[in-house]
C-alpha cells in the first residue's frame, strides 16, 4: 500500500506492545482526506491506542503512521490536529468560554471564532459557567470546542457522544458531518453501533485487528446482516468459523 496525497491519514503494518503484550497487531489503512471514519470494538480492543498512534504519543514497535503526508508526532502536525480524549481535557476554574478563547488563542483564532464554535456544541446558554459547575455531558463538548476552535484538518475524537442525550448527538454528528464536506478529516471511536451508519467508513478492531475495513452499506451487505451490531457479532463469529469474508474496501475506491 502506497500514501497517497488525498489520504489524511495512512497506517502500514502497524504494530505496538504495551506492557510486553501486544496490543495492535499489523495494521493497514488509509483514511482519504474529508471523510468521515469510526473506528468500533470492543473495550480493550486497541481503540485508544491507535488514536494515540494516529496522534503521535504512542511509542511503536514496526510500521509507519503518515499524518497529513508526515510522520506521526511531528511537530509541524500540532497546528493541524484536534485530538479530543474520553476524560475532558479542560480548565475546571475558567468558564466555557474562557476555556475555549485560551485554546484558541494559541492557534490565533478570532473572537467571532470562539463563539461560533460554543454556538456548534450547543453551549451558548451555558457559555459563561465555570467548567466544573457543568454535567459530564457539557465538559464533554467543552472539551470538544477547544479541540474544534482552531479549525483542524484532522480531527480525532475518542467517544465524543458518550452521556449525551440523542438529540445532542444528532446535532454534533451533523456538525462532523459539516467539516468533513469542508475538507476536514475525522476518526471518531465508539463502542456503540448505533451511530455508526453515519460514517463514510468503519473500522472494526477486534483484539489488534482489523476485522473489516468499509463502508458501512457494504459491511451489510457481506454479512447479510441489517444492523450493523448484528454485522460486527457474524464477523466474529465468521472469523472464528475460519471463514473468510470480503471486508476489505479499498480507500480509494469509496467516493466521500
Ligand atoms: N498504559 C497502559 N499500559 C499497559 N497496557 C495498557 C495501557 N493502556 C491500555 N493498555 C492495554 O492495551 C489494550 C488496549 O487498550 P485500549 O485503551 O487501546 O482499548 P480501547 O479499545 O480503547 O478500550 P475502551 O473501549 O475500553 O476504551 C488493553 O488490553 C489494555 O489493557
Amino acid at each position: 500500500m502506497t500514501t497517497e496525497t488525498s489520504d489524511a491519514v495512512a497506517v502500514q503494518d502497524l504494530v505496538v506492545t504495551r506492557a510486553r503484550r501486544p496490543v495492535l497487531r499489523g495494521l493497514s489503512f488509509r483514511m482519504p482526506v474529508g471523510s468521515v471514519t469510526g473506528l468500533l470494538g470492543p473495550s480493550g480492543c486497541g481503540k485508544t491506542t491507535l488514536i494515540r498512534a494516529i496522534v503521535g504519543v504512542q511509542r511503536i514497535k514496526s510500521g509507519s503512521v503518515t499524518v497529513l503526508g508526515l510522520p506521526s508526532g511531528s511537530a509541524a502536525l500540532r497546528a493541524r490536529l484536534g485530538y479530543v480524549t474520553q476524560s475532558p481535557s479542560v480548565y475546571d476554574d475558567l468558564t466555557i468560554r474562557q476555556n475555549v478563547r485560551y485554546f484558541g488563542a494559541v492557534y490565533g483564532v478570532s473572537k467571532a471564532a470562539v463563539d461560533r464554535t460554543i454556538r456548534d456544541v450547543g453551549l451558548v446558554e451555558h457559555a459563561d459557567r465555570l467548567v466544573d459547575q457543568l454535567s459530564g455531558g457539557q465538559r464533554a463538548r467543552a472539551s470538544l470546542a477547544c479541540a474544534l476552535v482552531a479549525e483542524p484538518d484532522l480531527l480525532v475524537l475518542d467517544e465524543p457522544t458518550v452521556g449525551l442525550d440523542p438529540l445532542l448527538r444528532r446535532d454534533l454528528w451533523d456538525h462532523f458531518r459539516g467539516l468533513a464536506d469542508a475538507g476536514t478529516t475525522l476518526l471518531v471511536s465508539s463502542h456503540v453501533m448505533d451511530e455508526a451508519d453515519r460514517c463514510d467508513r468503519l473500522l472494526l478492531l477486534r483484539e489488534g485487528r482489523l476485522l473489516a475495513d468499509q463502508p458501512p452499506a457494504e459491511l451489510r451487505a457481506v454479512t447479510g446482516a441489517d444492523n450493523l451490531e448484528a454485522a460486527f457479532l457474524e464477523l466474529v463469529l465468521a472469523t472464528e468459523r475460519g471463514e473468510t469474508v470480503e471486508t476489505v474496501t479499498a480507500a480509494s475506491e469509496v467516493e466521500v
